[in-house]
């Protein structure tokens, strides 16, 4: 439909071909997917060319020894993989001989699993745990970071007393009070003993630390989000803590402190692999556990639980212990030489994300997930409509607040129709459902009492950045050089354990050397900061200074594309009121 000659008063439906697509239902709660790349920005800020992972000898000494032969004893299959040294990353898993596309990497049966289930019953808590009333999800749980996953679950999962990741925490926290005191009863003692003492998350940093450094960017709200979470599950675990060890459950030796609980939370936070093909359940995989990041295992290193794989149920002795058929397994989606590491990819995730729950920062410039997450949100305090537009996003299906990833590439899928509800004011409270349904469902920005939604959006938009761009303390030019004085200082310290190449024929070509006076505008020249270095104060702050930059990048690309876009509309107003004379 065409734009009507003369606006009167209410929703006129227009159609613009320079908008983004339709906002379907199911899709736009995602908000995910990018679009109209091309029309909105121009220039490119391609990624740039992942570096080739460097080789490891694979005749370096074993690492672990007590905990490879406990895994062995536990019975995991013998795997093509070795545990190396792998510098900044820590250790890591590498290819002990040339491997091919399709091998089987890794394969960790069920009795190697620490689920939330068996969690709850190897518990010194576990008498308490088995009378509480159950949960009515075993996925409602204080998971603060997620990551998505699109397969249907193939079961229900089973009902349990609590979250799951407080049942594993709670584990997790006596084992490691068990171990300190010298108490290797359990099966899993030699597991905890690798498990790193300082994970490396936000949930390590001091409590002020988070508040000042993320101050002004997105990372905040998910900061925030993650302590709550470990403060909540704490709240809900303490009560219980206290009646067994009054019950005389809990040994004299175990102290179940909230310290202990954080440290756990850390661990989950940075280690927990979540399992599509087994209803979405979350895991600690020792073994699986050890594979590092890389953004390009996307495409298809994928650890999932495959049901056929695996010898099958086996015992270990303790009834909780006992195995069921199927296998974590990864298999190989490409070829992989002697000596080279394997990576995983934990999930579309920015270099903040990352940070906060993995306590490493790969460069932001070279992460392709890199984003700002705009909230935005019904205003309830000041906003006469605020209700009848909570409504109307509900009737298809959009929650009163959102996040949407704002990229350099583009606008994330919806962001304009959504910000075009939230900036209307419409006069009669119908006209608010109508203006939803041309939104969401018709795809067009109609003219509201005159005035063009989509000309409300993009200012909305531009101001939202403006305003987002002023919440920074700093200034480009300070987080310039705060990010530069980092990769100067990781550049020129040697990273831990041996990262040369063997001297044996290999496929991959090594690394390129760091260099002292590396360029920090050079995506390519950027060090990842990894946990060691992040756990230091002054480098955090640099780390958190690099995403600022980029941060600041996406604000103002984003405002740059509103305003073209605004001018393009009038643009198109003008002549189509020209033709129209
Ligand atoms: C699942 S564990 C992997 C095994 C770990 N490297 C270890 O030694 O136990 C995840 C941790 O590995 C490290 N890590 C993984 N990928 C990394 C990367 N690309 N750069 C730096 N550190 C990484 C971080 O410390 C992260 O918290």
């Amino acid at each position: 439909m065409n734009r009507p000659a003369t606006v009167r008063r209410g929703l006129h439906p227009t159609a613009r071909p320079f908008t983004s697509s339709p906002l379907p239902p199911k899709r736009a709660a995602r908000c995910h997917a990018l679009l109209g790349l091309d029309k909105l920005f121009k220039g490119s800020s391609a990624a740039p060319q992942p570096q080739p992972p460097p080789l490891l000898d694979p005749d370096a000494p074993e690492l672990e020894p007590e905990f490879q032969s406990w895994l062995r004893r536990e019975g995991l299959p013998t795997q093509p993989l070795l545990l190396r040294q792998c510098g900044r990353e820590g250790r890591g898993l590498v290819a002990a001989r040339p491997l091919p596309r399709g091998e089987t990497l890794l394969q960790v049966p069920d009795s190697l699993l620490i689920t939330a289930e068996r969690a709850a019953e190897e518990s010194c808590l576990a008498p308490l745990l088995r009378n509480l009333p159950t949960a009515t999800s075993s996925t409602a749980t204080a998971t603060p970071s997620s990551s998505s996953s699109s397969a249907a679950p193939s079961s229900p999962p089973a009902p349990l007393p609590l979250p799951e990741w407080s049942l594993m925490a709670l584990l997790l926290a006596e084992l490691r009070g068990r171990l300190a005191a010298g108490d290797i009863s359990s099966r899993w003692s030699p597991y905890v003993a690798v498990l790193p003492q300082r994970p490396g998350t936000v949930l390590d940093w001091p409590a002020k630390e988070a508040k000042q450094l993320l101050r002004g960017s997105p990372l905040l709200r998910l900061a925030d989000s993650i302590t709550a979470a470990a403060a909540a599950s704490w709240q809900e675990l303490e009560p219980i803590i206290s009646r067994g060890r009054a019950e005389g459950l809990v040994p004299d030796h175990v102290p179940l402190a909230k310290a202990d609980l954080d440290w756990a939370f850390g661990v989950l936070l940075s280690r927990c692999i979540r399992l599509p093909g087994r209803a979405d359940m979350q895991v600690l995989a020792p073994w699986a556990d050890l594979l590092n990041h890389d953004v390009a295992a996307e495409a298809g290193c994928h650890l999932d639980w495959d049901e056929g794989a695996g010898a099958g149920p086996r015992g270990s002795g303790s009834g909780s212990g006992a195995g069921r058929g199927g296998a974590l397994v990864l298999r190989a989606d490409r070829q992989y030489a002697a000596g080279q590491q394997v990576y995983v990819s934990y999930g579309p995730k920015s270099s903040g994300e990352l940070l906060l729950s993995y306590g490493f920062c790969p460069p932001p410039a070279a992460n392709p997930h890199q984003d700002y997450k705009l909230k935005l949100a019904v205003d309830q305090r000041n906003d006469p409509l605020a209700e009848l537009k909570v409504q109307a996003l509900a009737r298809h299906g959009l929650p009163p607040e959102l996040e949407f990833p704002l990229k350099l590439e583009g606008l994330p899928e919806g962001l304009l129709q959504y910000l075009a509800l939230l900036e209307a004011r419409p006069k009669v409270a119908q006209e608010t459902f109508d203006l939803a349904s041309l939104l969401f469902e018709g795809g067009s920005f109609p003219l509201l009492d005159g005035e063009d939604t989509l000309v409300l959006a993009l200012r909305g938009l531009s101001g939202r950045c403006a305003a987002a761009i002023k919440e920074y303390p700093t200034s480009l030019e300070v987080d310039q050089a705060l990010a530069a004085g980092a990769v100067a200082a990781v550049t020129n310290r040697p990273p831990r354990g041996p990262r040369r190449a063997p001297a044996s024929a290999t496929t991959a070509p090594a690394a390129p050397a760091t260099t002292t006076n590396a360029d920090p505008s050079s995506p390519a020249s950027l060090p990842t900061l990894g946990t060691e270095d992040v756990c230091v104060s002054s480098l955090r702050a640099a780390a958190v200074a690099g995403i600022r930059v980029r941060e600041r990048q996406i604000l103002q690309r984003t405002q740059a594309a509103a305003a073209g876009q605004l001018a393009e509309v009038k643009r198109a107003a003008r002549e189509a009121r020209a033709r129209r004379r």
